[in-house]
């Protein structure tokens, strides 16, 4: 029987949580104060908010066979992202078949290439890919993870990134990763409140829990050796996103100067297998964390994952939900998953893409085993209000 072929493609945006999981109401530990390349600037230093952090809401891309079946994914792109898929991308698409997802992938890069290459055009990439991904399982009945070579364990286990490592130990995670509250512009005061909470942290959870810091490419070279020596008194496990992305000689000279066995991670802000390359052959991570909904998507993601592999390095992928969560259960060189804790007080487990999607899987104990559902086993909330601004 042929496979259909891709009759329509649209473009979504919608606010509030969702992909855009920064765009939160007030009160929320993720806009509290965490450090950040604009923290030199005062004004800026409070919310992430306050310079754009959450300008461009989230993208749903939905693709519809000509039987009916329609895939959809998510990702951070607002309505840049949905001009982007409606007039210029849905032409590599319509009319396709939609087993084509590598010659659509490679259509989608190289018509883009002379704008797009990285940021917010990869993330439109990402999410059309990841549609695709969701409308081949649903067409074939099977779990993205099936279409993938399958799990290669039982269940994933994770850890928890938010304000209350102390709190995660208790619900089942494996460790906590804290954001980094000061940066460099506010000297040594920052440090030194920066180390007291790690000390807090660490008196309140136990020595097999680990800790690591995410520091959203706030520092510098200097300030980032510095916080790895002292924050190593507390056991700190790894040192996220210390430099800005395109930094790979920081990376790779931090790496130099951490302290044997504290692992240096970067690449939530990297895009396709090129970025990934230059991060792995210059030495610059441990372990590398790709967003599968910024990065390329699934198609890429499978090229990234294979290189970290060939170079012994881990692929822990930013916390994306099902997105990521399909992929690290078939991937050997993918030993945990990040679980981003969305409650505003990082005090209970809620859905990472609240409210935007209805059956989204969420740890128990820390572990997970994913659902047969077919595709990515999830679906749009319909109390969610999408809005297609480039309607065609
Ligand atoms: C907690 C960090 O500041 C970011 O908000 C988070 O999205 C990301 O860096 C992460 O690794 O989860
Ligand atoms: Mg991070």
């Amino acid at each position: 029987m042929a496979m259909p072929r891709i009759r329509a493609v649209r473009a979504f945006v919608v606010r509030g949580g969702g992909a855009d999981y920064h765009d939160q109401g007030a009160e929320h530990w993720i806009d509290d104060h965490i450090a950040t390349p604009m923290a030199k600037y005062p004004e800026y230093r409070q919310s992430r908010q306050a310079f754009g952090l959450n300008v461009l809401g989230t993208l749903v891309v939905e693709v519809e066979a000509d039987d009916g079946t329609v895939g959809f994914a998510l990702t951070t792109a607002g309505e840049p992202g949905a001009y982007i898929v409606e007039r210029h991308l849905a032409r590599f698409l319509e009319g396709a078949p939609v087993t084509d997802i590598e010659r659509i992938w490679d259509q989608l890069y190289n018509a883009t290439l002379y704008y797009g290459r990285k940021g917010i055009v990869v993330n439109v990439i990402s999410a059309i890919d990841l549609a695709l991904y969701d409308l081949l399982g649903k067409l074939r009945g099977e779990p993205v993870y099936a279409l993938l070579g399958g799990p290669v364990r039982d269940e994933l286990v994770f850890y928890a990134t938010g304000a209350r490592p102390d709190l995660a130990e208790g619900m089942g995670f494996i460790g906590g990763k804290l954001p980094l509250h000061h940066g460099p512009a506010e000297g040594p005061a920052g440090m030194r409140a920066n180390l007291r909470e790690l000390q807090t942290m660490r008196e309140r959870v136990s020595d097999d829990f680990f800790l690591a810091w995410d520091c959203w490419m706030s520092l510098d070279l200097d300030y980032a050796t510095r916080l790895a020596h002292a924050g190593a008194e507390f056991g700190l496990r790894w040192i996220e996103e210390a430099l800005p992305p395109d930094d790979y000689w920081g990376y790779a000279e931090l790496r130099r100067r951490v302290p044997p066995g504290m692992w240096v991670t970067t690449g939530e802000h990297e895009s396709t297998r090129y970025g990934f390359r230059l991060l792995l052959e210059m030495g610059c991570a441990d372990l590398i964390q790709p967003d599968v909904n910024w990065c390329g998507g699934i198609t890429e993601l499978l090229k990234i994952s294979a290189l970290a592999d060939a170079h012994g390095a881990m692929v822990v992928p930013h916390g994306s939900s099902v997105y990521s969560y399909h992929f690290v259960v078939t991937r050997h060189n993918s030993p945990f998953a990040e679980f981003l804790m969305m409650h505003p007080q990082a005090s209970e487990v809620v859905p990472m893409f609240s409210p935007l999607l209805l059956d989204e899987p969420v740890p128990v104990n820390g572990r997970l085993k994913l659902p047969e559902t077919p595709g990515f086993g999830v679906r749009l909330n319909p109390e969610c209000e999408l809005h297609r601004p480039y309607p065609r």
